[in-house]
């Protein structure tokens, strides 16, 4: 039988640079994930593609989905709705495939009670100065989104003790090979776990 693959919840403030790692990671060719890209009512910014950064939906559509229990997890952020498709991750998880979500913490938080096996990482910013200064620079919002983000980015990094790991993205590239060490010494662990339990079959 194959063996299931794991799931990977990245998470964190709005503008600690969640997609920047997440982008950078999946550049490297040593690992192998599968990014889960979630259906969101909020429009897209330019330069994003429907089907490719996100799936947009009316929020019609997307309380559609809510109802006919399409979504893994859904969340209201700062007014737009956002949530994790549920069959693209039962079907990669069963075919031994990683997968990873990007996702805000009420989600992540959703996705811990329906997976408790899943690897959660916290993606924390140096500082909330710097936070603040992401987000500005990022250039995306306007001054009322970000003052909303900045006081939701408070209290998701209240909820940082949830988690399995908290990485400080500090630097993109040492963020990334953080978040590569977890991810490989999970496989390790699960390996090993693994091995014990098929030795101990042999033998009974
Ligand atoms: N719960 C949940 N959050 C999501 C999902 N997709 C994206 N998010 C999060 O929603 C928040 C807002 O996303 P977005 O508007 O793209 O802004 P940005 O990530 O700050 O650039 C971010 O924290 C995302 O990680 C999802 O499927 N479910
Ligand atoms: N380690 C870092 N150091 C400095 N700037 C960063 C770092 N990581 C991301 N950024 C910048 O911060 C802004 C927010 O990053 P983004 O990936 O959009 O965050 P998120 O997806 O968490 O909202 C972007 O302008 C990005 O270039």
């Amino acid at each position: 039988m194959k063996e299931r693959g794991l799931l990977i919840v990245l998470s964190g403030p709005s503008g600690v640079g969640k997609g920047t790692v997440r982008k950078a990671l999946f550049s490297q060719e040593d690992i192998e994930l599968h990014y889960s890209i979630s259906a969101t009512t909020r429009s897209p910014r330019e330069g994003e593609v429907n089907g490719v950064d996100y799936f947009f939906k009316s929020h019609e559509e997307f309380e559609h989905m809510i109802e006919h229990k399409k979504l893994l997890e859904w969340a209201e952020y700062v007014g737009n709705y956002y949530g994790t498709p549920i069959d693209y991750v039962e079907q990669s998880l069963s075919e031994g495939r990683d997968v990873f979500l990007e996702i805000e913490v009420q989600g992540a938080l959703q996705v811990k009670e329906a997976f408790p096996e899943g690897l959660f990482i916290f993606l924390a910013p140096p500082s909330l100065t710097e936070l603040k200064s992401r987000i500005i620079g990022r250039g995306t919002e306007s001054e009322d989104l970000i003052n909303n983000r900045m006081k939701v980015a408070k209290e998701e990094i209240e909820m940082m003790d949830a988690y399995d790991y908290v990485v400080e993205n500090d630097q993109v590239d040492r963020a990334c090979d953080r978040i590569k060490a977890i991810v490989t010494a999970e496989h390790c662990r699960r390996d090993r776990v693994a091995r014990r339990y098929k030795r101990m079959l042999e033998v009974e």
